[in-house]
Order: C-alpha cells, then sequence, then structure tokens
C-alpha cells in the first residue's frame, strides 16, 4: 500500500510543534534518535526529517508529497508550491530593521544601502515593488549582528518577540511578510497520496478548529435563559437540560477561545453559575 511521505523540520523552530499536531490527530510514529526517516504505525505516512531551507526543493521534485514548513520560507524558496493549510503555530514576521540611531522615515531611505538578510528573493521582491535600490548581503544567520560589525546598514529577518532586536540595538521599520507553520504540499504528488494527504489535512482541520475553540457549561436560573442563549452561539445552538433542582438549566455550548474572556464576562453578568470551560481535542463539523 502506498504512504504518503511528509518533511517535517529535523530540528528548530518547528520541529516540536510539528511533531505535535501530527501526535494530536493520532498519529504515532516510531521516532528512533537520530533517524532521518521513520513510519506511522496506525496511518499510511512515511516522515523525513529535513532541513527547513531544504524542504522547497524536496517539495518540487517530488521527493516528498507534503511538508510542514514555513510559510516564510515557500515565499522566499518556494512559490511555485501549493500551500494547502495555515497551521497556526510559529508565526512570526519577515521585516526591515535598523540600528536605533538610523533616523528612518520611509523606504526609500534604503536607496544604496547594504542590507544583510538571510532571504535576498523576499528583499529583492520587496526593495523592486518599492522602486528601491539596495546592495544585499547574504549570510546564513545571526543576521541581526551585521549592523554592529559595520557590514551592514539595515537588516531583513525573522521578528517574533522583538527581543534579538532589542539585546542588538536595532528597531523594527517595516513589515515585509507575516508568517506561520503550513501544510505545503507537491506539486508531483500521485493521485494515490493525495487521497491519504486529504485525510490527513481533515484530520487537521478538526484539531485546529479544536485549538481555536472552548467546551462551555454552566448553570443559569430559567428565567435568565433566553438572554444566555444570545450570548452563547454554539455550533447550531447551545444545548439546554434541567437540572434537578426546579426553575435552573444547565447550558453546553462552543466558545471561540479569542472571545473567551468577554463572554464569560457577559455570561456572569447575565446570572451564569458554576461555569466550566474546558479544552476540545477535535471538532469534526
Ligand atoms: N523566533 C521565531 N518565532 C517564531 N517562529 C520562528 C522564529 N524563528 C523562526 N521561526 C519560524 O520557524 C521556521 C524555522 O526556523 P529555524 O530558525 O528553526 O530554522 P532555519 O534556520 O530557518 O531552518 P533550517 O531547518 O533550514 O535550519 C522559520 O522558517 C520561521 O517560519
Ligand atoms: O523576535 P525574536 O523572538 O527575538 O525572534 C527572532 C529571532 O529568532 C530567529 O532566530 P533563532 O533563535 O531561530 O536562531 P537561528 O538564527 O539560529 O535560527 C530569527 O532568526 C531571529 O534571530
Ligand atoms: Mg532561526
Amino acid at each position: 500500500m502506498s504512504k504518503l511521505k511528509i518533511a517535517v523540520q529535523k530540528s528548530g523552530r518547528l520541529h516540536e510543534d510539528s511533531m505535535k499536531i501530527l501526535k494530536d490527530v493520532g498519529i504515532s510514529i516510531d521516532n528512533g534518535k537520530d533517524q532521518l526517516k521513520a513510519s506511522a504505525r496506525n496511518f499510511p505516512l512515511e516522515v523525513f526529517y529535513l532541513r527547513n531551507g531544504d524542504i522547497p526543493q524536496y517539495l518540487r521534485d517530488g521527493v516528498v508529497d507534503a511538508a510542514i514548513i514555513g510559510e516564510n520560507v515557500l515565499i522566499e524558496k518556494g512559490q511555485d508550491i501549493a500551500i494547502i493549510e495555515k497551521l497556526g503555530f510559529s508565526t512570526c514576521k519577515v521585516s526591515v530593521a535598523v540600528p536605533k540611531s538610523f533616523k528612518y522615515k520611509c523606504i526609500s531611505d534604503l536607496q544604496g544601502k547594504r542590507i544583510a538578510t538571510s532571504y535576498p528573493n523576499t528583499v529583492n521582491q520587496f526593495l523592486k515593488s518599492n522602486e528601491v535600490e539596495a546592495n544585499l548581503h547574504i549570510i546564513n544567520g545571526s543576521v541581526e549582528i551585521a549592523p554592529n560589525i559595520g557590514l551592514a546598514d539595515a537588516i531583513v529577518d525573522i521578528v517574533s518577540s522583538g527581543s534579538t532586536l532589542f539585546k542588538n540595538n536595532l528597531k523594527e521599520v517595516e513589515v515585509i511578510l507575516k508568517s506561520e507553520a503550513v501544510l505545503a504540499a507537491s506539486p508531483l504528488i500521485s493521485e494515490e497520496n493525495q487521497a491519504i494527504l486529504d485525510r490527513l489535512q481533515f484530520r487537521f482541520q478538526s484539531v485546529l478548529k479544536g485549538r481555536q475553540s472552548k467546551y462551555v457549561l454552566l448553570n443559569a436560573p430559567d428565567e435568565k435563559l433566553n438572554d444566555i442563549i444570545k450570548i452563547l452561539p454554539g455550533m447550531k445552538s447551545p444545548t439546554v437540560l434541567p437540572l434537578a433542582e426546579k426553575g435552573w438549566s444547565s447550558i453546553h455550548s462552543v466558545i471561540n477561545k479569542n472571545e473567551f474572556w468577554e463572554i464569560i464576562d457577559e455570561l456572569k453578568a447575565n446570572g451564569a453559575q458554576g461555569i466550566l470551560v474546558c479544552p476540545i481535542d477535535n471538532m469534526v463539523i
């Protein structure tokens, strides 16, 4: 039987969360230390542990059928490769930063400057679309050090918390793109493996929806039910069950994680009691 070949980062920022989402969709992987390839025990899947930066070429050549990869790397090296699902982790930006002392006003201040980066294609495209010409210094890591050692006037690199910029006396002045981990597919995937990828993507979607949501249970006096139901949309509408105590009901619903505290405050203000909030592993709609 055919197996889907999926690439994940061997080690680094994406590795742990990539393995976690595979685990959360119920896939167990025999993962011996230092193995570059491993098979799933309960799903037709082979996992290849690769460098994030090498993955676009493996996808393009059809060496792997799919990958979990940083969107920023696809923008840099794989614009021909399809993103089929955004995965919501490893969120970051690719930004322009300059020394704090640089009196930066707008993009044209980069004209003729030296820019250090590991993302030359992204930078060139950004400069071209803004009609600015600059000199690129391509380096593979520790880009933020470049202005301090006199190698560059500006940098383009990944920014997340901003602490690396801060420690190196730099400030972010332009956000070129926003990125997160994505599921990408090879243009050469076979029909048989596409069907396996569809099953995997469906599982990913149900885990991602679950991660976005919370299950809420609460008690309320019956005369408050209508007000509370208006606050809680639920997947269809909230479930309402009578409590043993007369005049009271238990209400169950699903809420979006981002609206969580606002909804809880509103529920309390409308007479809800004994509010329980539970995580959701999977949501199959
Ligand atoms: N500080 C960060 N916060 C959030 N996400 C990040 C951060 N740094 C990098 N990423 C994301 O994780 C991906 C992998 O970054 P990481 O630094 O682990 O590997 P890399 O050096 O780019 O790649 P390789 O695996 O080729 O060595 C990046 O492409 C980006 O999408
Ligand atoms: O805004 P922050 O939260 O400080 O994150 C940004 C830093 O994180 C990444 O480096 P990483 O730690 O992955 O090291 P690397 O250069 O070895 O990849 C990136 O290259 C930045 O340097
Ligand atoms: Mg890094």
